[in-house]
């Protein structure tokens, strides 16, 4: 028996960081053992890394973004995991593949190669929206590095998630696609029951 990883990402402004931390307050108070993370990771490689995401670009910024997974599993998600704790990252390896590759332009072989030894997520939940609600969302909000300063990287964006959903089929990672459009609380309830049932699932009564 072990616990449950749950990845969450998409485009900037789709809503993964506060989908995840009210998923944490949610599911803690129905009683699940959730540990909430996210990456790049509150390690010192990972504030390094989300510090530096304009300055650190392509080929350099893979490299760092995978060193910081590695570590982020090795201390906080595979212990967690063992201890059958029901673990939320914001972040992971989709982003990766989008970021990394479709927006950098590194070779999708070589941010592929990277990650070779990372574990899967049993479900990455990819949120997604209109390019119209996510820009107007990040303009409110404001941005969170140089991936969204580019305002025609939000569609760019949209697109290569899409694309890259055969290729996590094709690794064995369940996805759940959903439009953020909808008030939170539509997307909170619908993940809570996705959720809830695989953990029943997987942890029987
Ligand atoms: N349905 C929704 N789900 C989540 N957030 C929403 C929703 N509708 C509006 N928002 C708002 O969108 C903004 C962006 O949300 P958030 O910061 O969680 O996105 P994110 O995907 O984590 O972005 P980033 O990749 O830039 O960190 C927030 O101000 C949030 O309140
Ligand atoms: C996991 C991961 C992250 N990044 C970059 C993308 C952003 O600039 C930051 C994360 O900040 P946010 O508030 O969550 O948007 O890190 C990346 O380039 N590649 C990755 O795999």
């Amino acid at each position: 028996m072990s616990g449950l990883f749950v990845a969450f990402d998409g485009p900037g402004g789709a809503g993964k960081s506060t989908t995840v931390r009210l998923l944490r307050e949610r599911l803690s108070e129905e009683g699940l053992p959730v540990v909430a993370t996210t990456e790049p990771s509150h390690s010192a490689l990972g504030r390094f890394t989300r510090a530096h995401t304009g300055d650190y670009r392509g080929l350099s910024l893979a490299c760092l973004v995978a060193a910081d997974r590695y570590h982020h599993l090795d201390t906080e998600i595979r212990p967690a995991l063992a201890a059958e704790r029901l673990v939320l990252c914001d972040r992971y390896l989709a982003s990766s593949l989008v970021l990394q590759a479709g927006i950098d332009g590194v070779p999708s072989e070589f941010v592929r190669a990277l990650n070779t030894h990372v574990d899967l997520p049993d479900l990455n939940v990819i949120m997604t929206a209109p390019p119209d609600v996510l820009r107007e969302r990040l303009t409110t909000r404001g941005s969170h590095g140089r991936f969204e300063d580019d305002p025609a990287n939000t569609g760019r964006e949209i697109v290569l998630y899409q694309e890259v959903l055969p290729m996590l089929e094709g690794i064995g990672v369940s996805t759940l696609v959903i439009d953020t459009s909808p008030d939170v609380e539509v997307t909170v309830s619908r993940l809570i029951r996705t959720i809830q049932a695989l953990w029943s699932h997987r942890h029987p009564q």
